[in-house]
């Protein structure tokens, strides 16, 4: 039985792992006394005893963590980070197992991996095959549009929405300096700077993340189908990951809620030459609690 230690299991995050990892056959998770849970002693003490642990922490909370396991040299355990801390840190491991071949290789040699946002996951996936297959140019002008559950927030954010105080939509991070860019550009092999515009609903879960192209403007001029056919190309192989046909003008955000599976479809009109990629996911899923399940199966042997 390999053992888990998630420190922040009492946030969003850190429960939806708790909550996985309960009735996994092969993980026991240890736990710190609640009144312990921000003491370092005592988590220097349960990281001498386990394989791995989960950061389920703000960033500068993460990055004492990782500071305090260094502490025990080569005892200390494997660490997987869902915050934003580490995710184009160069001695850490990008835990998206789909983004290229090999990554999941990596993912399991690794000791220490970073979770990938959760729009980040969405707009790397659309984008990283068709940069590969040089459909799109790595400089090319993109704009990402996204909408979020308001879990993806946090617990502060779900206390805002229970308590009836927030809106029931609104753009956010007009700043255009969301703390995702910096992953989306390196693990999608992008020079230039997307604008990406994040938005959340009155909803708890679920997440949209698209992104319009004019086909003109593409290297080669592609149609709508050479779009598709890349990425289902791509992630034929994929079980979490999936291309899937855009039969009707419209999706929602939810029905992917509570799994870790991603859905990305391309949609578009031939005669506009206009489309725009989608990716649907639930951003506690395979946006955050279900993809570090699934990376620490794979950095613990068990995957
Ligand atoms: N929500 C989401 O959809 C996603 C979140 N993430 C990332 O995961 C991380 C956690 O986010 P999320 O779960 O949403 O946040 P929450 O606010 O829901 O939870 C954070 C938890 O961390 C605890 N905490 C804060 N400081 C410390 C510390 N020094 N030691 C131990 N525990 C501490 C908090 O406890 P207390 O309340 O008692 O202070 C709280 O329980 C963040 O970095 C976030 O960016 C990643 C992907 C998606
Ligand atoms: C709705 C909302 O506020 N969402 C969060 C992102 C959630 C997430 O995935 O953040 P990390 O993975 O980077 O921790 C935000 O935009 O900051």
């Amino acid at each position: 039985m390999a053992s888990v230690f998630i420190d922040g299991e009492a946030g969003t995050t850190g429960l939806g792992i708790r909550d996985r990892l309960a009735r996994h056959p092969r993980v026991s998770v240890r736990s710190i006394a609640s009144e312990d849970r921000k003491n370092p002693a005592a988590k220097l003490e349960l990281m001498r005893e386990v394989d791995l642990v989960v950061l389920c922490l703000p960033d500068e909370a993460s990055k004492e963590t990782v500071r305090l396991a260094a502490e025990l040299g080569g005892d200390a355990p494997k660490i997987l980070d869902a915050s934003t801390a580490h995710r184009v840190a160069p001695d850490w491991t990008y835990g998206f197992a789909e983004l290229a071949e090999g990554q999941d290789e990596a993912i399991r040699r690794a000791k220490h991996v970073a979770n990938p946002g959760c729009y980040a996951t969405g707009a790397i996936a659309l984008l990283r095959p068709l940069v590969d297959a040089g459909l799109v140019a790595p400089d090319f002008p993109l704009t990402i549009n996204a909408v979020s559950g308001y879990s993806g927030g946090g617990k502060s954010m779900i206390e805002a929405y229970d308590s009836g105080t927030a809106p029931s939509f609104e753009l956010y991070g007009l700043g255009l300096d969301h703390k995702h860019l910096p992953e989306v550009m390196a693990y999608a092999r992008l020079t230039r700077r997307p604008i990406f515009v994040p938005s959340v609903g009155n909803f708890h879960q679920g997440m949209l993340v698209s992104i319009p192209l004019h086909l003109d403007e593409l290297p080669g001029r592609p149609d709508v189908a050479a779009l598709g056919e890349a990425l289902a190309t791509r992630y034929a192989q994929g079980d979490h990951v999936v291309f899937a046909e855009a039969t009707e003008p419209r999706i929602e955000a939810e029905s992917l809620n509570d799994t870790n599976r991603m859905e990305l479809r391309v949609y578009g009109n031939t005669a506009h030459r206009q489309a725009v990629l989608v990716a649907k996911l639930d951003n506690l899923g395979k946006g955050a609690s279900a993809a570090a399940v699934q990376n620490l199966e794979l950095m613990l042997g068990l995957a």
